[in-house]
């Protein structure tokens, strides 16, 4: 079944490859209503995507014959889906605003998801109105959470998008071993006034561990044992947060059916949930709840998540495009591609199907981008002209929260729409000949055209809208997966650098043994050792 209706995207591919992305607007003048999907006021435009109706529903064909929706129901029902790890995969409960049951083992998870938001909601409150206050009872003013991966990503993300709801106490993020990250951020703070959140689901990532651990002696440093009142966690590893001197009532849980890079939702929130309030927070929620029960309830061929996943398939196994872009016209969602990148890679970036043969066909691709307009300036003269056809997806807001700043907006709208226009319309040598005198100069100015992206628009970047978009991807990714038969909820191809680290740390340190290693290795710990000041 799923042969054939690869057989016959495989011919749809041949025809779009001979076809102009143009020509599908002008036989079909009702194209962007057909080609378009929403909820509520946020819109996915995929008619710029080099794909007819039957083609589409070819995809949509493979979506219900790989069994897209049985194993949608199956995650949203608690079933282990992540076979590797045996677990459950219910980020979706930590947003289930309905509150209707959600079984794990026989057991409702429910109870425990809202004790978890209720306590992070009352230390949220209690840390803004500073009746939790620092040791020498004044409020805290800054936040630094400490973390990596899915426990860093999210927060970084959310709260630099909800930037214009922050009234709290300031976030900042600590994520990288580097020393020169602790340094730079401890740098301008205060310890008396700063409240460090440890953010690991394991609590072993060395990391995070290693960062917590300078935190510590630098707080300690200043206000001696008091300084433990200055530390809270986040993790599903509570003998290991106690261990490290946290107090329980500031350790914030979670389980293991929360991939890290899906926990955003939960505890992990906590710093954005401290910058914006629990109300705000409860709106990114609600809004993630609603893509939720979109994706469960709508038809296939009018599910947004569904048809950004189709069109992924189609783009990476129909068309052959090894990457795609994400460009959002949304300054404040600058961090969002660095979000996708883990959100998107880490879970589909897999070489074998669920029951470890290895896979038939290409699967997650790179994914990678930056905002608009600053992208225009930089990278887009390769997806415009270069060799790889990149598909582009573009996001914008209909309204900026800067009202005296209208103008800016407009021009921000009026970049982003111009380049997919540019993308799908190019330019041929004989219009390119037109714009120069010397004719020598007429091939470089040749745009190919037929570049495909997809438009999303919303009216206005709030808690809500950012719920919703990060949902739409998470989504998506699902679907990707099962369609690739990947699973795409475990992370096996981070361990083996992780092992061979522990492994190098004593010959950086000058220790015996480099002669075991590899020519580049040893060559390279020789050359380090020889710099080493
Ligand atoms: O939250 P932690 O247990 O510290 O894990 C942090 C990150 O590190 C791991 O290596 C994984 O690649 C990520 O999926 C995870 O989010």
């Amino acid at each position: 079944m799923a042969d054939r209706i690869w057989e016959a995207l495989a011919r749809a591919g041949a025809q779009a490859e001979e076809r102009s992305l143009m020509s599908l607007f002008d036989g079909d003048p009702d194209r962007f209503r057909g080609f378009s999907v929403s909820l509520g006021d946020m819109l996915l435009d995929f008619s710029k995507v080099n794909i007819d109706a039957p083609a589409l529903a070819a995809l949509v064909e493979l979506a219900e014959a790989r069994g897209v929706a049985t194993k949608r129901d199956a995650m949203f029902r608690g079933e282990r889906i992540n076979v590797t790890e045996d677990r459950a995969v219910l980020h979706t409960a930590l947003r289930n605003r309905a509150n209707t049951p959600v079984l794990v083992d026989g057991e409702d998870v429910m109870p425990g998801v809202n004790e978890v938001l209720g306590r992070m909601s009352a230390f949220a409150s209690g840390i803004r109105d500073g009746s939790i206050a620092a040791s020498d009872g004044r409020p805290f003013t800054d936040v630094v959470n400490i973390g990596i991966g899915g426990s860093d990503l999210g927060p970084v993300m959310a709260t630099l998008a909800l930037a214009p709801y922050a009234d709290g106490p300031k976030a900042h993020y600590v994520s990288n071993v580097d020393g020169a990250h602790i340094h730079d951020v401890l740098a301008d703070l205060d310890p008396a006034r700063t409240l460090f959140i440890v953010a690991s689901k394991t609590f072993t990532t060395i990391e995070t561990m290693t960062n917590a651990k300078t935190a510590k002696a630098w707080a300690a440093e200043s206000l001696g044992a008091a300084a433990d009142r200055h530390f809270a966690a986040v993790s599903t590893a509570l003998d290991k947060t106690a261990a490290f001197g946290i107090e329980p009532e500031r350790v914030f849980g979670f389980w293991d059916w929360v991939g890290g890079r899906y926990s955003v939702w939960g505890a992990v929130g906590l710093p954005v949930m401290i910058a914006v309030g629990p109300e705000n927070f409860l709106d990114f929620l609600a809004g993630a709840h609603a893509m939720d029960r979109h994706f469960q309830e709508a038809p296939l061929a009018r599910n947004m998540p569904v048809l950004l996943g189709l069109i992924g398939v189609w783009h990476r196994d129909v068309m052959g495009y090894p990457s795609r872009a994400v460009l959002p016209y949304d300054q404040r969602l600058s961090r969002l591609p660095a979000y996708l990148q883990q959100l998107d890679m880490e879970s589909n970036g897999k070489g074998v199907t669920l029951d470890g043969s290895p896979v038939s066909q290409p699967t997650g691709p790179i994914v990678w981008g930056e905002p608009g307009t600053n992208g225009q300036h930089a990278f887009y003269q390769l997806i415009h002209q270069g060799t790889n056809v990149i598909p582009c997806e573009f996001m914008v807001a209909s309204n900026g929260h800067e009202p005296d700043l209208r103008e800016h907006h407009e021009l921000l709208i009026a970049n982003c729409l111009a380049q997919s226009e540019a993308l799908m319309r190019g330019r041929d040598l004989a219009a390119a000949e037109k714009t120069v005198k010397d004719p020598a100069l007429a091939p470089h100015k040749v745009f190919p055209g037929n570049r495909p992206s997809t438009t999303l628009v919303y009216a206005k970047l709030d808690p809500y809208t950012l719920g919703r978009i990060i949902a739409l991807y998470e989504h998506r990714v699902f679907v990707e997966g099962v369609i690739w038969d990947i699973n795409s909820f475990d992370q096996w191809g981070v361990e083996l650098g992780k092992e061979l680290a522990t492994a190098l740390l004593p010959l950086v340190k000058g220790g015996e043994g480099a002669e075991s290693k590899d020519g580049s290795t040893a060559g390279l710990l020789g050359a380090l050792a020889a710099l080493r000041a």
